[in-house]
């Protein structure tokens, strides 16, 4: 039996509230150190583990850290299976960067190691981030990413994840990348430490996951995270987590669903407010923080049959190693380096009263610093979220035409987006749910030829609800690169472009 702090299925989560705070959490009386952080004898027999997410250096508004209090620290079983070994679908004489020096135990290790490499790609996102990423200035959509292949034995949020785009390199801690997924099985099927468990850490940058279509259960070594569309998780730099589908999530579907934003430097913030003032947009306290939660197994993992594997995102490659303990030992904690999620439904928009559709930085939930610019990001998370449109009868309320200095890729996670048609009943193509855009840097785009007539047709006298879907945007002030996969996917719509054919060059008449 695993002992271990479990809350019982129908008992809901608990979190800590509060962006960017510094929270205690502990799942044991008296596990927390009082009044320091790494005392010589640790509470409860428990190892001190500092993880640092800026440099010790960092300016304090911006300075992340957490101390884990844990049954074994990370670094312990390191060498067991004899390191970590490069992901290549088998074993390969390069495989580790480890000497192949192992001890009898790593023997008993090796097969579930190299079961685990045989079955993680090479390169996260099936791409090459140096040789299979292409510039394209074209105006790109794609239709829903489709489900995992029925056949075979499932896969899980690892072997799910397709590179759509991105740019930089996380070698240099520069750029972003923009990932879809689509998986069937669970990373951590077996309860507790079980060889069936595949766990990641990501140390290339922060990871913003929007769920689609299912809920995702994240475990992570500050504990567990529930999320469902219409929720996001930020899993920052280094911290481990698996991905799971959410058992009690809408079960209709068979797949979960979704898109992932990573940074390949600094972390995600919430924006400025300007003279907006001191509240609206995504408040602070909304932003919720998971709390510590531990498994600790009987066994402690001494034989191949009880141990987990951990994965290792490093340089957009994939490195595996054998763990003969769960990376969830952690007991209790302190610190503002943390997992989050975020309700979408919370956001407090703002928006024009009087006349003009605004920009969309009114609609920012989540911005990460180090554009080209002062005062441009490198990435901002965009919600196009239910409102109420209250401009006056002459204000054509969808987007208007654009062309941005910044890159534009944008997600549906259910309805149908103001500036484009939807499936269109029988028709091909369309903004649909599952699906995406891209629109790079100054490549014109904004409303389709059928949503623009319609609406300056309709002249909207009185305020009107907005709520038939929520859209978002991944905008970034890097020029990106397009994966060969999202080149070649099936669901790519090549006749995108058509979708603003027929426009009227009606000069000198005007709609009056
Ligand atoms: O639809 C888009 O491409 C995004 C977008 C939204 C908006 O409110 C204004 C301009 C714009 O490009
Ligand atoms: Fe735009």
């Amino acid at each position: 039996m695993a002992e271990t702090n479990e809350t019982s299925p129908s008992q809901p989560l608990q979190y800590h509230a509060g962006f960017g705070n510094h929270f205690e959490s502990s799942a044991y009386p008296h596990s927390l150190p009082p009044g320091r952080n790494n005392p010589r004898i640790v509470p409860r027999g428990l190892y001190a583990e500092q993880v640092s997410g800026t440099a010790f250096t960092a300016p304090r508004c911006e300075n992340r850290r957490t101390w884990l209090y844990r049954i074994l620290p990370s670094v312990s079983g390191t060498s067991t299976a004899g390191g970590f070994r490069r992901c290549e679908g088998s074993l390969s004489e390069d495989g580790g960067s480890t000497d192949k020096k192992t001890s009898t135990v790593a023997v008993e290790f090796s097969g579930h190691l190299e079961e685990a490499l045989g079955d993680l790609p090479s390169t996260f996102g099936y791409v090459d981030w140096n040789n299979d990423m292409k510039l394209d200035p074209n105006p790109m959509r794609w239709g829903a990413t489709p489900p995992p292949p029925k056949e075979g034995r499932g896969v899980n949020f690892i072997q799910g994840i397709r590179t759509m785009l991105g740019s930089g390199d996380p070698t240099t801690k520069s750029g972003i990348a923009v990932y879809v997924y689509a998986f069937d099985k669970d990373m951590a099927p077996g309860a507790d430490v079980s060889n069936k468990n595949v766990h990641l850490y990501n140390s290339d940058g922060d990871f913003l996951i929007v769920p689609q279509q299912l809920g995702l259960a994240v475990q992570t070594e500050l504990g567990k995270i529930e999320i469902v569309p219409g929720e996001i998780c930020v899993i920052p730099r280094g911290i481990v987590f698996t991905v799971n589908m959410l058992k009690n999530s809408s079960m209709e579907h068979s797949f979960a669903r979704g898109y992932i934003l990573e940074i390949f430097r600094g972390h995600f913030f919430l924006p400025e407010l300007g003279p907006i003032g001191s509240n609206g947009l995504a408040n602070g306290r909304d932003f919720l923080h998971p709390t510590a939660h531990y498994e600790k197994s009987d066994s402690m993992g001494t034989t191949g049959m009880h141990s987990c594997v951990i994965v290792n995102k490093f340089g957009q490659e994939l490195f595996a190693r054998i763990s003969p303990h769960s990376p969830y030992n952690v007991v209790a904690w302190h610190g503002n380096y943390s997992p989050y999620k975020y309700d979408l439904r919370k956001f407090c928009a703002i928006n024009s009263v009087s006349y003009d559709h605004p920009d969309p930085s009114i609609y920012t939930v989540l911005t990460a610093k180090g554009g080209d610019e002062e005062g441009t990001a490198l990435a901002d998370f965009v919600i196009f979220p239910p409102r109420v449109m209250a401009t006056d009868e002459n204000t054509f309320r969808p987007p208007w035409f654009h062309r941005n200095v910044m890159t534009e890729y944008m997600g549906l996670i259910y309805g149908e987006y103001d500036a484009k048609r939807g499936s269109g009943g029988d028709e091909k193509g369309g903004f649909v749910p599952g699906g995406s855009s891209l629109h790079s840097i100054m490549t014109p785009h904004g409303p389709d030829t059928e949503s623009y007539y319609a609406n300056v047709r309709n002249p909207c006298k009185e305020p009107s609800k907005y709520n038939g879907g929520l859209a978002f945007m991944f905008e970034s002030s890097a020029m990106c690169k397009v994966s060969k996969y999202a080149l070649k996917c099936e669901q790519r719509e090549i006749l995108y472009a058509d979708c603003w054919d027929g426009f009227r060059a009606t000069f000198p008449d005007t709609h009056e």
